[in-house]
């Protein structure tokens, strides 16, 4: 194909002209699906080459990748508009058509704190589940998790973090008094067979204290997991990390976490989300968190812009030969009535490719 661009654009006289190029692009139309995405669809374009995934000169990379939607709850959570709650249960329905094994539905936090969380019962209860889906939400204290079971919650997140001041702006207090009120929330999930997933935040960089080192995301993550955590999701809270950065961070925490609990949230600030998200499935990870329409940000971490994009990710894992078991074309559906519901243009650029907005 490269020869024959070569003398589609650079044979004869007369330089690059309307017509090589059009020559060109129907070429690559023909050649890459990908190229006829804007006027065929999605789903030429995101097919496997196969779904082993060993069918790229790429190696390691797992033959699948649970993905966890945190639209719903990272995603909105910053919206300085109250979301009403029927966009929310709407949203979270048409990401379960889509397939997503895990929405992390909403938070149990303060109202004070997170207003746009305030009406977590009402979409807990409004939501209707697959029942092969996990709908989990963030509890940060027993007071949390119990009001999240009274309201129907099967699964729940605990979140820290490796940063001392974020850790205080964010949950109000030291990272070592966290762990105590963790305790406390995985104990009592324990007695009601709940499941807990633990997040650290500041893997790759905190707002409050800049560099954050490997070993301290380690040492949080190791308490995180001993303390019962079936999965520790690693969050680059204001997407300043590069692939060297998640290389030597996931080095550190695979030490004292199999690497098999381990799981990637990247926020795209620096545009380097699916990068390190690529390093981190060439480590062994084989789970990423990420956002529909590339929503979010954490209100107690300055300059966080969204998490990366579902579309995105969920591309760029079919196109590697990743089973996912998200339907991109519903997923993008998903995407767009939120988009819409927002008056917000998408971040994902497999969104904005296809034209849909
Ligand atoms: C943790 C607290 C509650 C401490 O807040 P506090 O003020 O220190 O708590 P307190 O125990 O002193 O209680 C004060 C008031 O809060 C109430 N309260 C106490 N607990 C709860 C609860 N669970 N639900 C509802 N209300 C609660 C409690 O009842 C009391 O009410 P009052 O008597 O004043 O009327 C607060 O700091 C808080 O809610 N923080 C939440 C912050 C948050 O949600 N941040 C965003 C999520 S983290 C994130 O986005 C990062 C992540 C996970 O995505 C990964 C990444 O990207 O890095």
């Amino acid at each position: 194909m490269g020869e024959l661009l070569d003398d589609v654009l650079g044979g004869g006289s007369g330089g690059l002209t309307q017509v090589k190029m059009a020559t060109a692009m129907r070429i690559c139309r023909a050649v890459y699906p990908c190229w006829a995405l804007q006027t065929r669809g999605l789903s030429a374009a995101a097919t496997a080459p196969g779904a082993s995934g060993v069918s790229t000169p790429l190696k390691r990379l797992p033959a699948r990748v649970k993905i966890v939607e945190v639209g719903p709850r990272d995603g909105l959570q910053n919206e300085k508009t109250l979301v009403p709650a029927e966009v929310k249960i709407q949203l979270i329905d048409m990401l379960s058509e889509a397939g997503l094994p895990v929405i992390e539905a909403t938070s149990f936090v303060s109202p004070k704190w997170v207003p746009q969380m305030a009406d977590q019962v009402e979409v807990m209860r409004g939501i209707r589940r697959r029942p092969d889906a996990s709908y989990p939400v963030l509890t940060p204290n027993l007071q949390g998790f119990q009001a999240a079971v009274r309201a129907g919650a099967r699964e729940v997140a605990i979140f820290g973090a490796a940063s001392e001041l974020f850790s205080k702006k964010n949950i109000n207090c030291s990272v070592e008094e966290s762990l105590q009120r963790f305790e406390e929330v995985t104990r009592a999930a324990k007695e009601q067979s709940v499941p807990v997933r633990g997040y650290v935040s500041c893997v790759l960089g905190c707002p409050y204290e800049g560099k954050v080192s490997p070993e301290k995301v380690a040492q949080v993550a190791k308490w995180l997991y001993s303390m019962g955590c079936y999965e520790i999701s690693l969050g680059d809270t204001i997407g300043v990390g590069t692939p060297r950065g998640m290389q030597e961070m996931l080095t550190a925490v695979s030490r004292e976490v199999p690497i098999s609990a381990i799981a990637v949230h990247c926020h795209d600030t620096y545009g380097q989300a699916l990068a390190n998200i690529l390093v981190a499935l060439q480590m062994g990870v084989s789970v990423v968190d990420s956002s529909v329409a590339g929503l979010g940000g954490c209100p107690y971490a300055q300059g966080a812009s969204g998490n990366v994009a579902t579309e995105d990710v969920v591309y760029m894992l079919h196109g590697l030969g990743i089973h996912t078991g998200v339907d991109l074309q519903k997923l993008m559906d998903a995407g767009v009535f939120i988009c819409r519901a927002l008056n917000r243009k998408t971040s994902s650029k497999v969104a904005q490719a296809s034209c849909k907005l």
